[in-house]
């Protein structure tokens, strides 16, 4: 699990460091780090180092001087000033300087730029020069490796502004918000995490890995049973969408759900006719899932309110979310895209694209379930505001029928015991995963065939 640090709580770990050995060589550490990741990056060629006058300047200049004492490096005083000890460190190790003219000219002979102009300091958008010098990086293909974060971003911040379009990023200690947050995460290309030092306490905003997922999921053992595995209600789907209800069956099976009953409105000679080991009509359970495929339901209200009068832990998904019953739903995972998350809250989709761990700690917060905001990033937040952020996937899982498939993966998690959050967690990383191992517009169903595999993978990795 990775701990995600504001700005403020990564200097507040520095200062920790610094409190305990006043002499520590921190930013060395970090130009260490960026020269090294610079090398592997693009290991011969000319490096273009641009500089602000803070101390993310100060880790470009140190970073300088030691690509310098190896290959052509060339530094850029964006600012006009620089950390004074860096840029000697740099020039004395054979940095040569260039203007801002210059250094849009050297970027047809530049092999990789560092981008040094703006850190943890970053007040979001850059002055007009840079915003100038950092397009002509892109249109001109130059790779960039960004010091801490692509200039331009505000650390703690989803949102893009004018910014480096970084390949690479080496950020210290922990990732920050923008790292992992999208759309800004977008800029940061691949994400180093150099260790400097730092120690990164828990905080409430950290994001699952590959390992994590590896050592929660459910793995069945010599005394499961189909009960004890966990029985699971899918009520999705319609007359009109009766391909929501395929969907959901598709995703409960595919991770191991001990059983899966159908109780929806869509037609049980098409549930059975694809998946025979469905049980169709109600019958006793430890999960249910609501909502995906529902349409404009009659009885929406009555039948949420029926698996909260019956303690049932619910996947609340699609229409379901607007008939919410009044009162704490411990135990439940909302599972709204931004879209729906906005309604439920009554403000813009953009708004809860540029806020959205705040919109998500609200619903949680006021329902008292875990709430799934699905898209790009996926967060699942809790009652008290922690927040984890699931593993990333490919795009190519943007695309209608995902969503009911997830709602019936996070199913089956939920009806297996595990408590609503890490249901949510799990469900949206493995169909991530899944989607990372078999790259191409794979459809949602046969998409979540391929869990089985991934999941075998994980459980032999134990
Ligand atoms: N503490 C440590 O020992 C360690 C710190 N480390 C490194 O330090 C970095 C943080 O350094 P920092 O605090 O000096 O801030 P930094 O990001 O350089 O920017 C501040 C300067 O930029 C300016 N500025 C900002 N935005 C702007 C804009 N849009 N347009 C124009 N100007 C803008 C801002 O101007 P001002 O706001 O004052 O007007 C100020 O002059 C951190 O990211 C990491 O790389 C590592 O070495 C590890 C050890
Ligand atoms: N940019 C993206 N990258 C990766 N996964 C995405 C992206 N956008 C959406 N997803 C995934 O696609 C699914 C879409 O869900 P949703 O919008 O509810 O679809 P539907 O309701 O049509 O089934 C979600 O599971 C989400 O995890
Ligand atoms: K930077």
């Amino acid at each position: 699990m990775r701990q995600i640090l504001t700005a403020k709580q990564l200097r507040a770990a520095e200062q920790r460091v610094f409190d305990a050995e006043p002499d520590v060589d921190l930013m060395g550490r970090a130009a260490q780090a960026v020269a090294r990741v610079t090398d592997a990056v693009v290991p011969t060629g000319t490096v273009l180092v641009a500089v602000g006058q803070g101390n993310n300047g100060g880790d470009g200049l140190f970073a300088a001087a030691r690509l310098a004492a190896h290959r052509p490096v060339l530094v850029w005083l964006a600012m006009g000033s620089a950390h004074e000890a860096g840029l000697e460190a740099a020039v004395v190790a054979g940095a040569q300087e260039v203007d801002a003219v210059g250094a849009i000219k050297a970027l047809a002979e530049c092999s990789v730029v560092v981008d040094a102009v703006t850190g943890l300091g970053s007040r979001p958008g850059l002055p007009a020069e840079v915003e100038t010098f950092a397009a002509a990086c892109q249109a001109q293909g130059v790779p960039v490796v960004a010091v801490d974060l692509p200039s331009g971003l505000g650390a703690d911040d989803a949102r893009v502004h004018p910014s480096f379009q970084a390949d690479h990023t080496v950020t210290f200690g922990a990732p920050k918000p923008c790292h992992v947050l999208n759309p800004a995460a977008s800029r940061c290309g691949v994400l180093h995490v150099a260790d400097i030092g730092i120690d990164a306490e828990p905080t409430m905003l950290r994001a699952a890995e590959e390992s994590d997922i590896a050592a929660w999921w459910p793995v069945p053992g010599a005394r499961s049973d189909k009960y004890s595995r966990g029985v699971l209600v899918l009520d999705t789907g319609s007359e009109s969408y009766p391909g929501a209800a395929l969907l959901s069956c598709a995703g409960a099976l595919h991770v191991g759900a001990g059983m899966v009953r159908y109780a929806g409105r869509a037609p049980s000679g098409l549930i059975m006719s694809r998946f025979p080991s469905v049980v169709i009509g109600d019958g006793r359970a430890e999960a249910t899932v609501l909502g995906s495929g529902w349409g404009d339901r009659d009885n929406a209200e009555s039948r949420v309110e029926w698996a909260k009068l019956h303690q049932l832990p619910a996947v609340v998904d699609a229409d379901a979310l607007y008939s919410l019953p009044s009162g704490r739903l411990d135990g439940w995972l909302l599972t709204p895209h931004a879209g729906e998350l906005a309604r439920i809250l009554g403000c813009t989709r953009a708004h809860v694209e540029s806020q959205p761990l705040e919109c998500v700690r609200e619903v949680a917060r006021t329902t008292g379930a875990a709430v799934l905001l699905k898209g790009a990033t996926q967060y699942v937040a809790e009652l008290s505001g922690r927040v984890t952020i699931a593993v990333p996937g490919p795009a190519w899982t943007a695309r209608a029928g995902s969503g009911d498939v997830l709602a019936g993966i996070c199913g089956a998690l939920l009806a297996s015991g595990l408590p609503a959050w890490k249901a949510g967690v799990l469900g949206a990383s493995i169909q991530a995963m899944t989607a990372a191992r078999n790259p191409g517009p794979y459809t949602p169903d046969e998409l979540s065939a391929r869990m089985p595999a991934v999941i075998a993978e994980l459980a032999a990795a134990r």
